[in-house]
């Protein structure tokens, strides 16, 4: 079966109304092509469920729109690869890193430190580090319209970091591809660049401060 095509249009790429779930929302919110939110705030507030709500991981009540489609309307398999998630420690399922792989370039690997080789790596060997970068690589194969960082640079060292960075960034601009990132390092937020917001007791709001320094 051939897989839906998406209706590019100028409106927000991803939109959200009242979005709830048991713990968290409601969250009202627009997400432009290419755009990047950073969302900050303390722990337990609600940032991840957001994320897997959004990404249809949880149930959850309100709407999502992607490209003006409502997400009920996409077939769930396919809306999560339109709508990649990624957490901080990612699950692998099959022995090898390339049983994982669709659509994923070598430059990619490149750019996160590894050769081509890296293909054929047996999972039970990855580093907690190279099993975050892994599956940044994997996420994009699927080419990603939304992508939801969740800690998603949480395990590793400096360097590391940037290469993530760097990648993410660079595919959105090629893509115009937009990402919700949730990180509690301000280097990072600070780094990145975006917009904004904090999420307290499950409800998003702009910054007070941080925005600013
Ligand atoms: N299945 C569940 N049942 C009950 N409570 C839950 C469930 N999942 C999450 N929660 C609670 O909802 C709240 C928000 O959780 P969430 O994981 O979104 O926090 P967070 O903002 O991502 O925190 P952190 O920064 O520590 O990762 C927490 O108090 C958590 O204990």
């Amino acid at each position: 079966m051939d897989a839906p095509t998406f209706a590019v249009t100028d409106g927000p790429l991803l939109q959200l109304t009242g979005l709830q779930s048991d713990h968290m929302g409601p969250v009202d919110l627009s997400l432009a092509p290419g755009e990047l939110l950073l969302i900050a705030g303390p722990s337990g507030a609600g940032k991840s469920l957001l994320l897997r709500a959004i990404a249809d991981l949880d149930p959850l009540r309100g709407q999502v729109w992607l490209d003006n489609q409502l997400r009920e309307t996409i077939l769930p398999a396919l809306w999560r690869r339109q709508v990649g998630y990624l957490p901080a420690e990612p699950v692998w399922w099959a022995d090898t890193v390339d049983a994982h792989f669709t659509g994923v370039q070598d430059d990619w690997l490149e750019q996160l430190g590894f050769q081509s080789d890296v293909r054929q790596w047996e999972v039970e060997r990855l580093s907690s580090g190279e099993r975050q970068r892994l599956a940044l690589a994997r996420m994009l194969g699927n080419g990603p319209r939304v992508l939801l960082l969740d800690e998603a640079t949480a395990n590793l060292d400096p360097d590391n970091t940037l290469r993530m960075e760097s990648l993410v960034r660079g595919y959105m601009t090629e893509r115009q591809a937009g990402a919700i990132w949730v990180s509690h390092d301000h280097e990072q937020r600070q780094r990145l660049g975006g917009r904004l917001l904090m999420m307290e007791l499950g409800r998003l709001a702009e910054p007070a401060l941080e925005s600013r320094a």
